[in-house]
């Protein structure tokens, strides 16, 4: 093992209180919102096929036209307390919102930068309304932060000479400034997701990230802070030089889940981050976004996939510029709720069920506190039966359909194939969107056929 400076600060998952709750939460509400969901993706009337929250860089848009947008982020339809209602809704325990992303526009009237909400019309300090409308309902909020910043000037993307060393590190400097300032401004947030941390400049930084993740930690104490801020005393990111996770949970998985179902990330915790579009984190108008929306049952097999695996799930809403949550994302929302209002106890406080392989048509999660497994299934066979593999030596004892209310187990009809091996034929089943069964198991005492 090298001897690091800037590397992971512990070689084993987090088991205090603050650690378990987020753990425990497995469903938030990702929510990008900046000057970006003005033009939607949209530039002097042409669409722009390309993530709504990079318009200013793919469209090449000068800084002072983007600037301008702040005059026109008016706040007409934001209501906090609407917003926290599609989270309680949607079934999600926590909110992660963008307070500054790559262009540098501030959601609080930050002292360090002009470049904020105190110069909007509105003035309105939309995190502070944030916190207070999600807190109220019993909803943690996270902070997302950009370490990039296209216009500040002090930004460099590369370290090329002692000029940009010294810019860079006014820049840093700003930037723990910020953080902060978005500490001591709000100090009942509970975690911070760190972006935009990828370019060599951070990279030849670990030190300034080792000092943000402890600066945050000592002024929050329990406060959760994500991989992708890190980088150790080489550059190495996320995980460090000594194969250790840095930050407390692994955040690598953007737009992407481990596929098909890679068991050896349950060995940390871990959240994947999806956008509802293919490919857009801000609200992008044009049918290339509109036109890729995912459907609810495709949304409730990635919960329950990364919940079988131990992570989080994190669902992106894009609200639109006048503050308005997009209706349809709202709608799934509701439904994927809906789902977890009949099933969420198969999903929250649930992880890996260690011993129980993969089966294919959905995944196996495990109550963690309980020890009752379940079978959620995401992934129908064309025959309406699905096959149980239990651990070796256990036999099914009964299996109860989430939400067949008031049934005691046994309600479900199965048989043995063999050993630890039964069918199930879920004609019958009836449920809105996929299946999850509530397995009652017990070890296999008398003979049985062996296993095949
Ligand atoms: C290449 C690339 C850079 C940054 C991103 C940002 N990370 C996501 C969480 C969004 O914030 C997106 O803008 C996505 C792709």
């Amino acid at each position: 093992m090298m001897d690091l400076k800037y590397g992971a600060s512990r070689e084993k998952p987090r088991e205090d209180a603050a650690m378990k709750r987020f753990r425990g939460h497995r469903v938030g509400q990702f929510i990008h919102w900046g000057l970006y969901a003005l033009p939607a993706g949209r530039w002097e009337g042409k669409d722009v096929e390309f993530a709504a929250e990079f318009l200013p860089r793919v469209a090449k848009i000068p800084q002072h036209r983007w600037e301008a947008l702040a005059n026109d982020f008016t706040l007409a339809d934001f209501d906090a307390e609407r917003w926290a209602d599609t989270a309680v809704a949607l079934g999600a325990r926590y909110m992660t919102i963008t307070t500054k992303h790559h262009d540098g526009f501030c959601l609080w009237p930050s002292a360090h930068t002009d470049f904020h909400m105190g110069n909007t019309p509105s003035g309105r300090d939309v995190l502070g309304e944030l916190v207070a409308a999600y807190e109220a309902r019993g909803i943690d909020v996270n902070f997302y932060y950009s370490v990039l910043d296209w216009r500040h000037p002090d930004w460099r993307f590369t370290l090329e000479n002692d000029a940009d060393n010294l810019a860079f590190a006014r820049y840093l400097d700003f930037a723990m400034k910020q953080l902060v300032e978005l500490a001591e401004r709000y100090p009942s947030v509970k975690g911070f997701w760190f972006d935009g941390t990828w370019d060599e400049s951070v990279k030849a930084n670990g030190w300034w990230t080792w000092e943000v993740e402890r600066m945050l930690k000592e002024r929050i104490p329990g406060v959760v802070v994500n991989s992708r801020l890190r980088a150790d005393d080489f550059g190495a990111r996320h995980v460090d030089s000594n194969g250790l996770l840095m930050g407390d949970y692994e955040s690598g998985y953007e737009r992407r889940l481990p596929e098909p179902w890679d068991r050896s990330v349950a060995a940390h915790d871990w959240e994947a981050c999806m956008t509802i579009p293919q490919a857009s984190w801000g609200y992008h108008q044009g049918p290339w976004a509109q036109s890729t929306l995912k459907h609810p049952w495709d949304v409730v097999d990635m919960i329950a996939h990364c919940t079988s695996l131990g992570g989080n799930f994190l669902l992106n809403f894009g609200p639109r510029g006048d503050g308005s949550m997009a209706p349809a994302e709202v709608e799934i929302a509701r439904t994927v709720g809906q789902w977890l209002g009949v099933n969420g106890e198969a999903i929250y406080g649930c992880g890996f069920a260690e011993g129980w392989e993969y089966p294919g048509w959905g995944y196996f999660t495990q109550d963690s506190s309980t020890g009752q497994v379940f079978a959620v299934v995401t992934r129908e066979p064309a025959s309406g039966r699905i096959r149980l593999e239990l651990p070796t030596g256990m036999e099914l004892v009964g299996l109860q359909l989430l939400g067949s209310a008031g049934h005691p187990f046994n309600e479900h009809p199965f048989k043995r194939l063999a050993g630890s091996v039964f069918e199930v034929d879920l004609g019958g089943a009836t449920s809105a969107g996929p299946l999850v069964f509530a397995l009652e198991t017990g070890a296999i005492t008398g003979p049985v056929a062996e296993k095949e």
